[in-house]
């Protein structure tokens, strides 16, 4: 085994863009990296991509040649995936899961190694936002340090507690599709309401939130400071402002109960798949 290998079990969306922003941070060369994915041809064009990095056979395979393993797959294809690992994993291996609804207890109770939590976000595909980082009871300082460094390549990883996982996920991993979701409203009216080409709406709006993202940054404005200033008294932005302010309140509270009761219910599916015999 090697241990400055890293594993990447699962090349779906999240699980390539994090190996991809590492390729493209130079925080790892495409040989310090080994991946296996459920249908090989995605892990194969992955490695056509980066000449170097490996496609194992299969997870007893990646286990065998990489001491990290970053585990990118669904909950519900954990219970299969950890099975096809067993036999290679040893108390020296590190798994870090991406997902939330799989409590680390949980996990460690099926291992033998240490275990830790990195919620990546899709923002990490341009190295900024955040990475969540949650860590299991076996884990050392220099566990926490290798996984702090490996993903501050690509992110600002924050550690966080099991009581704000969620939540916090919701609002740096979800955020990204809340926020275009709104924006994307915001162009469709201005299309129906004025005529305004779609093309030039998107790139007036999408120039806005870049430009917006610098003014935090750069720490030049704060988001209520920034609304105060855009409010001229008197003036235009606060007459469009009133309008969301009889409509936004409450919308994100109904968000966040609808995605705590889907992690929960996650969560229980989970439970029960684990407490009945895995499938072969
Ligand atoms: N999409 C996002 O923005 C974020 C997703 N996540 C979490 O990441 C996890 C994965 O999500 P996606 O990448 O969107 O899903 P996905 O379905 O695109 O990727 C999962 C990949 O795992 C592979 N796979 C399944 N079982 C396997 C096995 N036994 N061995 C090897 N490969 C296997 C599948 O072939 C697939 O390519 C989810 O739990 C999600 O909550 C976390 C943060 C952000
Ligand atoms: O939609 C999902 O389930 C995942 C969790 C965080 C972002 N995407």
């Amino acid at each position: 085994m090697d241990l400055n290998r890293i594993g990447v079990v699962g090349t779906g969306s999240m699980g390539s863009i994090v190996l991809e922003a590492w390729l493209k941070a130079n925080a790892l060369s495409p040989s310090q990296l080994i991946i296996s994915n459920r249908t090989p041809a995605k892990a194969e064009q992955l490695a056509e991509k980066y000449p170097g990095l490996a496609v194992a056979r299969d997870n007893a395979e990646i286990a065998r040649s990489a001491s990290i393993l970053v585990l990118c797959v669904k909950p519900l294809e954990y219970s299969l995936m950890l099975q096809q690992l067993s036999s290679a994993l040893t108390e020296d291996h590190l798994l870090i899961t991406i997902t939330s609804p799989i409590r680390l207890e949980q996990l460690e109770a099926q291992v033998p190694c240490p275990v830790a939590r990195v919620v990546p976000s899709i923002t990490n595909a341009a190295r900024s936002g955040v990475s969540l980082c949650e860590f299991g009871s076996r884990i050392t300082e220099e566990h926490r340090e290798r996984i702090f460094s490996l993903f501050s390549a690509i992110s600002h990883p924050i550690e966080v507690t099991e009581g704000f996982l969620r939540v916090s996920s919701d609002l740096t991993s979800c955020g990204p599709a809340f926020v275009s979701y709104i924006l994307q409203q915001m162009i469709e009216d201005a299309v129906k309401e004025t005529g305004i080409s779609h093309d030039a709406a998107t790139y007036l709006v999408s120039q806005m939130l870049i430009g917006m993202g610098e003014l935090l940054q750069q720490e030049l404005f704060t988001l209520p400071s920034l609304q105060q200033r855009v409010c001229v008294p008197g003036g235009i932005t606060g007459e469009g402002l009133s309008v969301l302010q009889g409509a936004i309140p409450g919308v994100f509270a109904e968000v966040f109960r609808r995605t705590h009761a889907k992690f929960a219910e996650d969560l229980e599916h989970v439970q029960s798949q684990w407490s009945s015999k895995v499938p072969d």
